[in-house]
C-alpha cells in the first residue's frame, strides 16, 4: 500500500514536473519567437530606405565573399545586380558603393561626406593626421596649406611658376632617360629607374633635397613605401574587425607599419632639423619647398593655432602624405602606362610620329600638350584601362544624409567605385581593349567623359592633379619620343596586385634608342 501511495505521488510529481517543463519550454519557445520577430522589425527598421544590396552574416558582413585579391571584381558585380547605389556591411561598418558618377558628384559636392571611412589601419595608424586621414578644421586648414602651396611651387595650370616646376621635373626625366640609355637593347624592369627618378622630384618638392640612387636612406625609405602601401590594402579584415590585431598574422601588420611610421618620421625629423638651422629670411618670399612652406606658416600663426594644427606629429604625417600620395600613384600609372604602349606598339608608333611632327627634334615641353592629343588621350587610356585606386578612396559620411530617395546614415563608408565606372561596357565599348581615340572626338581634339574619374570629384577631390598630369606628359612624352619599346614576354601579366593601389606584377620591357635626334644632350651616352 505505502508503496503503491509512493508510486502514484511519485507519477503525479513526474507529471507536474513535466506539464511545468513543457510550459517552460514553450515559454522559451514563446519568447525566443518573440525575440527574433523584434529582431526582425528592428533590422527592418534601420534598414528601411537604405540602398538596397547583399545580407551579410553578423559581425564579418559580406567580408567572406569579397575577393581578397581583386575586392574590386566583386564589389563591381555587385552592382551589375543591385543597381549603381548599394549597401553592404564589410565587417562592423555600413558601406554604400556608388557607381554613378552624377550621384558621385552630388555626393561629394556636400560638406556631409568631406569625412574619411572609419578604416582601423588608416585611423588607428594615422590617428586623423597629414591630410588624406584628416578630418574637419584640420583637414580645411591643411587642404588649404597644401593646395595654397602647390600654387606656389608651380604645380598649377597656368602662372609663371609652372615653368620653374617643370625644370625641375625635367631634371629627373633626363636622368630617367640616361638610364633607360645606358640599359637600351636589354630587358629591365623599368620600376627601380622609374621609382627613383619619379620619387626624386617628388621629393624635391616636399622636403626640397634628393638623394642618390644608391644612399641606403633613400632605399629604405622607397622600401618602407611600397611595402606599406601593400599592407595597407583598403579592404583588408584588419580595417572593418580591429579585434583581429590581436592574432599573430594581423599583429605582424601592425607592427610593421607602425615601426616603419615611426622611423620614417626619425628621419622626416633629421632633415627638419637641418632645415631649421637656416634662416628664412623675408617671411613673404616665395616658398621652395612644402616642408619649408609648413615651417614659414607655423611661424606666422599664434601659439594656440600653431600647437593645434601645425605640430610635429601633422608635420611628419603631412610630409608623408604629400610623398606617398604623389608617388605611388603617378609610379603606377606610368608602370601601367609603359605597359599597355610596349603591348602595342603600332599605337606607340603614331603616338611618337605625331610627337616628332610637333616637336621636329627639338625637346618637349608642357606647352606641347595642348598639340599632341593622341599622346594626352594615351595617358588617359592608361588611367582609364587600370585605375590606380580601383576603389577609389572612400569618404565617410559625418552626418544623415539622402541621396537618390536613399538613406546614407551618419558614419557610412561612401566608396566610389572607380574600377565599375571606368570598365562600364555600356560607356568604354570592349573595356579590356587599349584604345586612346575613345579620348578624341570627331574634331580630333581630346575630350574626357564625366565617366572618367582617376582624381575623383568634389571637395576632397585630388590636391596634386595638375602636378600629377605634368609629371605623367613630362616623363611618357620623353620615353615616347626617345625610345621605342615591348614586352620580354608575350604573356606578362595585365591584372596586378591589388592594395590601396592596382600596381603591376614586376614585368620586363626592352627599351631601344629611336633614330630620331633629339637637339639635346640628354640621351647621348
Ligand atoms: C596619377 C596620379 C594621381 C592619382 C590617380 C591620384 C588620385 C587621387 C584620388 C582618387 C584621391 C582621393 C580623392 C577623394 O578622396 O575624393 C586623391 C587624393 C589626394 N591626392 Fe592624389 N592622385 C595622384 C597624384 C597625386 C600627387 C602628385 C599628389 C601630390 C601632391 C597627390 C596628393 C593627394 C592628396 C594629398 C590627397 C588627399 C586629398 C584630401 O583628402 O583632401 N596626388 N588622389
Amino acid at each position: 500500500m505505502f508503496n503503491w501511495c509512493v508510486r502514484v505521488n511519485i507519477i503525479k510529481i513526474i507529471h507536474e514536473f513535466n506539464e511545468c517543463y513543457i510550459l517552460s519550454a514553450m515559454m522559451e519557445w514563446y519568447q525566443l519567437i518573440t525575440l527574433l520577430v523584434v529582431i526582425v522589425i528592428y533590422h527592418i527598421w534601420t534598414r528601411r530606405s537604405l540602398p538596397p544590396g547583399p545580407w551579410g552574416l553578423p559581425v564579418i558582413g559580406y567580408l567572406p565573399w569579397l575577393d581578397p585579391k581583386a575586392p574590386y571584381q566583386t564589389l563591381s558585380r555587385l552592382a551589375d545586380k543591385y543597381g549603381p547605389i548599394y549597401g553592404l556591411w564589410m565587417g562592423s561598418v555600413y558601406t554604400v558603393v556608388v557607381t554613378d558618377v552624377k550621384m558621385i558628384k552630388t555626393l561629394f559636392s556636400k560638406d556631409s561626406t568631406t569625412g574619411r571611412a572609419p578604416l582601423y589601419l588608416t585611423h588607428g595608424i594615422m590617428k586623423g593626421y597629414g591630410l588624406i586621414c584628416a578630418e574637419g578644421d584640420l583637414w580645411r586648414e591643411h587642404r588649404r596649406f597644401i593646395h595654397n602651396c602647390l600654387r606656389q611651387l608651380g604645380g598649377t595650370k597656368t602662372g609663371h611658376r609652372r615653368s620653374k616646376m617643370e625644370s625641375l621635373i625635367m631634371k629627373h626625366v633626363n636622368e630617367l632617360l640616361m638610364c633607360f640609355s645606358k640599359n637600351a637593347g636589354v630587358s629591365i624592369d623599368p620600376l627601380e629607374s622609374l621609382r627613383h627618378s619619379l620619387g626624386s622630384a617628388i621629393n624635391s618638392i616636399v622636403f626640397g633635397k634628393s638623394w642618390s640612387k644608391d644612399d641606403e636612406e633613400w632605399i629604405w625609405l622607397q622600401d618602407m613605401q611600397e611595402e606599406g602601401t601593400k599592407q595597407i590594402g583598403i579592404a583588408g579584415p584588419l580595417n572593418f574587425l580591429p579585434f583581429l590585431r590581436f592574432l599573430p598574422r594581423y599583429r605582424q601588420t601592425m607592427d610593421f607599419l607602425l615601426k616603419g611610421k615611426h622611423e620614417t618620421h626619425k628621419v622626416y625629423q633629421k632633415i627638419i632639423a637641418q632645415r631649421q638651422q637656416n634662416d628664412f629670411g623675408d617671411a613673404n618670399r616665395f616658398v621652395e619647398n612644402i616642408l619649408e612652406a609648413f615651417l614659414l606658416e607655423k611661424s606666422k600663426k599664434s601659439e594656440k593655432e600653431a600647437s593645434l594644427f601645425y605640430n610635429d606629429q601633422q608635420f611628419y604625417h603631412l610630409l608623408a602624405d604629400i610623398f606617398g600620395a604623389g608617388l605611388d600613384t603617378t609610379l603606377t600609372t606610368l608602370r601601367w602606362y609603359l605597359l599597355y604602349m610596349a603591348q602595342n606598339p603600332t599605337i606607340q608608333d603614331k603616338i611618337r610620329d605625331e610627337i616628332q611632327d610637333v616637336l621636329q627634334g627639338r625637346p618637349f615641353n608642357l606647352e606641347d600638350i595642348a598639340h599632341l592629343p593622341l599622346f594626352e588621350a594615351s595617358i588617359c587610356e592608361s588611367q582609364r584601362i587600370r585605375s590606380v585606386v580601383p576603389v577609389g578612396i572612400p569618404h565617410g559620411a559625418i552626418d544623415d544624409l539622402v541621396v537618390d530617395r536613399y538613406r546614407v546614415p551618419k558614419g557610412t563608408m561612401i566608396v566610389p567605385l572607380q574600377w565599375a565606372i571606368h570598365m562600364d561596357e555600356k560607356m568604354w565599348p570592349n573595356p579590356e581593349k587599349f584604345d586612346p581615340w575613345r579620348f578624341i572626338d570627331e574634331e580630333g581634339r581630346v575630350a574626357k567623359p564625366e565617366n572618367f574619374i582617376p582624381f575623383q570629384l568634389g571637395k576632397r577631390m585630388c590636391v596634386g592633379d595638375e602636378l600629377a598630369r605634368m609629371l605623367l606628359f613630362s616623363f611618357g612624352a620623353n620615353i615616347v619620343q626617345h625610345f621605342s619599346f615591348v614586352l620580354e614576354d608575350k604573356n606578362t601579366d595585365f591584372i596586378g596586385d591589388c592594395g590601396i593601389t592596382l600596381t603591376p606584377k614586376s614585368h620586363k620591357i626592352i627599351f631601344t634608342k629611336t633614330n630620331i635626334v633629339v637637339k639635346s644632350n640628354v640621351v647621348s651616352e
